[in-house]
């Protein structure tokens, strides 16, 4: 009788640990079953996280673009801004061997009494149309820039000199042939210009750097209005030695010609 109650005992012992084992089993199933939800759950949160971050970084880069476009583009014209020269004149200096270019700097005649007679919108669409025309001019390795209010500069890539004298002949008669229409207003339109290559005459960058250079093609665009607009004077050489010319390169160029210390000509319209 005790030896049947003992094994009765034993076999409840058995029982419970049978249940206990089973218990553990399903317990053990379950917290799998979780983790393989937490995990299937967390997956697809970071696969969620991963296209929303390359979504914004997407955004970003495109943003960021814009604003590098932006900040080389003048608003009005589309056209390249001053920065942009300064940029590519700052890649032009770490060139081993920079390449020969020419400036063209160039002012439409009388812009104020444009303003002033047929409105600011009008002198706009001025500004406009004629970077325009400029554009259509140049090739695609050369660049139009808005220099100034009605100032435009051409960085131009032509070796031969005849390249460079038709290019201006073509581009004051685009300028000037046909009128600017605006709102029912035929506005007649022409420009002036200075030009000069860079390097000028051979002389190292070091010496005449770019901005010097500029300043002459600015005294020749000057030469230009004095001497009646629609025209363009071209500084293409120099007949002495640069240490002569420098001092009246810096801020005399009638002087210059004056006293034959360069070759120039002019183009008119
Ligand atoms: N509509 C318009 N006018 C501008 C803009 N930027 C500058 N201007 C004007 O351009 C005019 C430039 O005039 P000036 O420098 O006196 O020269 P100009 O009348 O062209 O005379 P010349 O250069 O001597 O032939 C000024 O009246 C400026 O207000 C612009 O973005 N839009």
């Amino acid at each position: 009788m005790k030896a049947q109650t003992q094994r009765i005992t034993i076999l409840q012992q058995q029982n419970e640990l049978q249940q206990q084992l089973l218990e553990n089993k399903q317990l053990q199933q379950r917290i799998t079953l979780l983790f393989i939800l937490l995990m299937s759950l967390a997956a697809v949160m970071l696969v969620q996280l991963y296209r929303k971050v390359r979504r914004s970084n997407l955004r970003l880069r495109e943003m960021n673009k814009q604003l590098e476009y932006q900040s080389i583009r003048d608003p009005l014209t589309g056209l390249f801004n001053r920065r942009a020269m300064q940029e590519k004149m700052a890649k032009r200096h770490q060139e081993p061997q920079a390449e020969h270019c020419s400036l063209l700097l160039l002012d439409i005649d009388f812009f104020k009494h444009i303003n002033d007679h047929y409105g600011h919108a009008a002198g706009d669409a001025v500004l406009v149309e004629i970077s325009k025309r400029l554009s259509a001019l140049c090739q695609e390795n050369e660049l139009v820039i808005r220099w100034g209010g009605e100032e435009f500069l051409l960085v131009l890539q032509r070796p031969q000199q005849t390249a460079i004298d038709d290019l201006c002949q073509t581009l004051l008669r685009k300028v000037s042939e046909l009128p600017v229409e605006f709102e029912g207003k035929t506005i007649p339109v022409t420009i002036s210009g200075g030009f000069i290559n860079l390097p000028f005459a051979g002389v190292p960058e070091h010496q005449f750097n770019w901005e010097r250079v500029l300043q002459v093609a600015d005294m020749a665009l000057y030469l230009s209005k004095v001497n009646g607009r629609n025209q363009i004077n071209l500084v293409t050489g120099l007949r002495v030695p640069f240490s002569e010319a420098e001092p009246h390169l810096q801020s005399d160029l009638s002087g210059a010609i004056r006293e034959q210390m360069i070759h120039y000509h002019t183009i008119a319209g």
